[in-house]
């Protein structure tokens, strides 16, 4: 996950791979709590990790149910309808799918069993609507206290209080159909007789009532209906855990794969692996809409398959009611259309992570297109004119993940764009890795990926700048002296001559280094300190002098310019490597400081030292790098000079930034 302040998408420009999707959230949480409330153990397998599962997970820990975690693997030891704690206090961060239910389960519990339990989120959770299900559980006879705003979170509810079972509880469902799908979930708990649940006006996202009752039926529970109007659990109803379940991947979060598909698929298919048309999700019908916008989908059982249709995509006209979540997605991708997008029956959208209606509109609008809106409905211009823009995301998941296919605005404009995203970390409510997961099938022109360069002489900090950098922009790091240093200590690992280039260099090519947090790996081990060994600089040295080696390097060196952004650390980053570099930096400091820098970190690690010698080393070495033939240690022309002597860390990184920003469009 990309925890940091904003993460900028270069201009991208194709789309081609598989991508397996996280776990359904809608799913994942009813499963969860279906197994809380039922006797015995569920093992529920592919469960989604993120926000909306955690504060489900905590609540379901708080109540004292048996929760053992496996990976994706989560086994829960049911409550069986029998509260063990009586007292909780449960935050439920913004997660609308453990707040409506949880608020249904507990008041109908501590109605008949006793107890106090408060639930609450994060300031927006107090702003979503949950009066129409406090009004049902009231007229049912359940004790509810408002402890904020009349109608929102946060809720005590209290017991025992006597249940009115016989007479039909009604509940709105224009609002949000989630307090339905609350009631058909805590019922059963108390379905002594038959028990009638009537909506009252016109129900919304009705395909979430339908997992709903998929998964009550998994559980053992058959409700009856009449269409949309009326539900009937029946009398004696009781939870029976079906042992194990399989979470499906997440209809909504496959929108935006099936949009890129649409967009930047042009050669090869996105594949998308975890839902198909066997799928419980409405929102699997997303690729309806995409299709009408012209994308070329293809679905087998559990997989989707989205390649580019029609060019530029067609401009539609919508009613989204059963789509809320996924139908954001088409608003980026109606700036790639030959006419108006228009959005109708989507009311709901004013009162979910944000307001959607308006957050779309105004981001759109930021990216210069022409966007109109309504209490229900948005219609969105195609886009020619493309303006960089620096996205904020309302701490909603999915404005985040919507405007990175923004990104593609190269495909439509001579003047591609990059698209700065404020606070990606957002995406953590429902698809953490989100843009992990996006940069592993996207590409970018080379020459459109940013490289910041950082040379400069040994013991000058570069390494820890160029981390420290790399890490405020979610970057990748190259330490080109590592390469030389592990193709010598593979190259003897592999028991090579050091003296025969082409066999060396032959092993370049199947090197899998990272650089990590300060460290580097080669494949999963850690060979930081193996790298640092002053016996591994002898065999890079040995291995260094061969042309062909020094070549597969240079190519390997080129390979790090990977998505969203590289800091190279080195000696010739700037001059040789990466000379379009955007941002050089030359970082120096005086042989005395360097000398001293060298000096604590020798005795730190209990190796003598002297420092006049350390001074003189230094020297001498900045001296000969100065004068090699090949790559002399100098500053490219356009580089930027970095003294620290007196400066912290923080302040020297603060200062590249600086540099950086302003050499941004946002
Ligand atoms: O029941 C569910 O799992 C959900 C129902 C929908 O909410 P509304 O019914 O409020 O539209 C949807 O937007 C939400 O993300 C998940
Ligand atoms: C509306 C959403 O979430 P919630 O489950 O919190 O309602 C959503 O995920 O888009």
């Amino acid at each position: 996950m990309f925890k940091i302040p904003f993460l900028d998408l270069p201009p991208l420009r194709s789309a081609a791979g598989t991508v397996r999707l996280p776990g359904s959230k809608s799913i994942s949480n009813r499963v969860l709590l279906l197994a809380a409330l039922s006797e015995g153990r569920t093992v529920v397998r592919d469960l989604l990790a993120s926000d909306d599962t955690a504060v489900m997970l905590d609540a379901l820990r708080a109540l004292g149910c048996g929760v053992a975690q496996d990976g994706d693997t989560v086994s829960i030891v049911g409550l069986g309808g029998q509260l063990l704690a009586k007292q909780a206090q449960l935050f439920l961060g913004n997660a609308g799918t453990a707040m409506r239910p949880l608020t249904a389960a507990l008041a109908v519990m501590a109605a008949t069993q006793g107890g106090s339990f408060e639930v609450s989120g994060v300031p927006r959770m107090h702003e979503r609507p949950i009066g129409d299900l406090v009004d049902a559980l009231r007229g049912l006879g359940c004790a509810i206290d408002d402890l904020g705003n009349p109608g929102y979170p946060p809720l005590r509810l209290r017991g025992p209080a006597s249940l009115a079972l016989d007479t039909p509880v009604r509940v709105r469902g224009d609002v949000s159909s989630q307090f339905l799908t609350a009631l058909l979930l805590a019922l059963p708990l108390v379905a002594e007789r038959d028990i009638r649940i009537e909506v009252i006006g016109e129900l919304i996202s009705k395909p979430y009532i339908e997992i709903t009752l998929a998964l009550l039926a998994r559980f053992g529970i058959d409700v009856k209906r009449e269409g949309w109007s009326a539900f009937v659990i029946p009398a004696g109803s009781r939870y029976r855990s079906p042992g194990e379940v399989f979470v499906e991947g997440d209809a909504s979060s496959a929108s935006y794969f099936v949009g890129l598909g649409a967009i930047a698929a042009a050669d090869a298919p996105i594949r998308i692996e975890g839902v198909g048309s066997e799928s419980l999700q409405g929102d699997v019908r997303f690729i309806e809409a995409a299709a009408a916008m012209g994308a070329d989908v293809k679905a087998g059982p559990n997989w989707l398959e989205v390649r580019r249709g029609a060019w530029p995509l067609k401009g539609i006209t919508l009613d989204c009611n059963h789509i809320p979540d996924a139908a954001m997605t088409l608003t980026v991708m109606a700036l790639y259309a030959d006419g108006p997008t228009t959005l109708t029956n989507i009311a709901s959208w004013r009162v979910k992570e944000t307001d959607r209606i308006a957050a779309m509109a105004t981001e759109l609008r930021k990216l210069g297109a022409a966007v109109e809106e309504g209490p229900d409905w948005i219609r969105v211009q195609p886009l020619h004119d493309w303006k960089a823009a620096a996205i904020h995301t309302y701490d909603d998941h999915r404005v985040a993940m919507c405007f990175s296919l923004a990104a593609f605005n190269g495909l439509v404009t001579e003047k591609a764009q990059p698209v700065r995203i404020l606070e990606p970390h957002c995406t953590a409510k429902t698809f953490p890795d989100y843009f992990e997961t996006l940069f592993g099938v996207v590409t970018a022109r080379p020459d459109d990926i940013p490289v910041i360069t950082i040379d400069g002489p040994t013991a000058s900090g570069k390494g820890t700048l160029a981390d420290e950098v790399a890490k405020a922009l979610g970057f990748g790091v190259l330490d080109s002296g590592a390469l030389y240093r592990v193709t010598g200590l593979a190259a003897r690992r592999a028991g090579l001559d050091l003296d025969d280039g082409t066999a060396v260099a032959a092993i370049v090519p199947t090197l899998d280094l990272r650089f990590a947090d300060g460290h580097v790996f080669l494949g999963q081990e850690d060979v930081t300190a193996r790298l640092r060994a002053e016996a591994t600089g002898l065999l890079a040295s040995q291995v260094a002098v061969h042309p062909a080696v020094r070549q597969a390097l240079h190519q390997w060196q080129l390979d790090f310019r990977r998505l969203p952004g590289l800091v190279a650390d080195g000696r010739d980053m700037g001059t040789a490597l990466f000379p379009g570099a955007p941002l050089k930096v030359f970082l120096t400091a005086s042989a005395a400081t360097r000398a001293e820098r060298r000096y604590k970190q020798l005795i730190s690690k209990g190796i003598p030292a002297n420092m006049e010698s350390l001074r003189e080393d230094l020297e001498a070495r900045d001296e000969r790098d100065k004068n090699r033939a090949s790559s002399p240690l100098t500053p490219a022309q356009d580089a930027q000079l970095l003294d620290n002597s007196a400066l912290s860390i923080e302040a020297s990184v603060d200062q590249v930034l600086n540099w950086w920003q302003k050499r941004r469009p946002f």
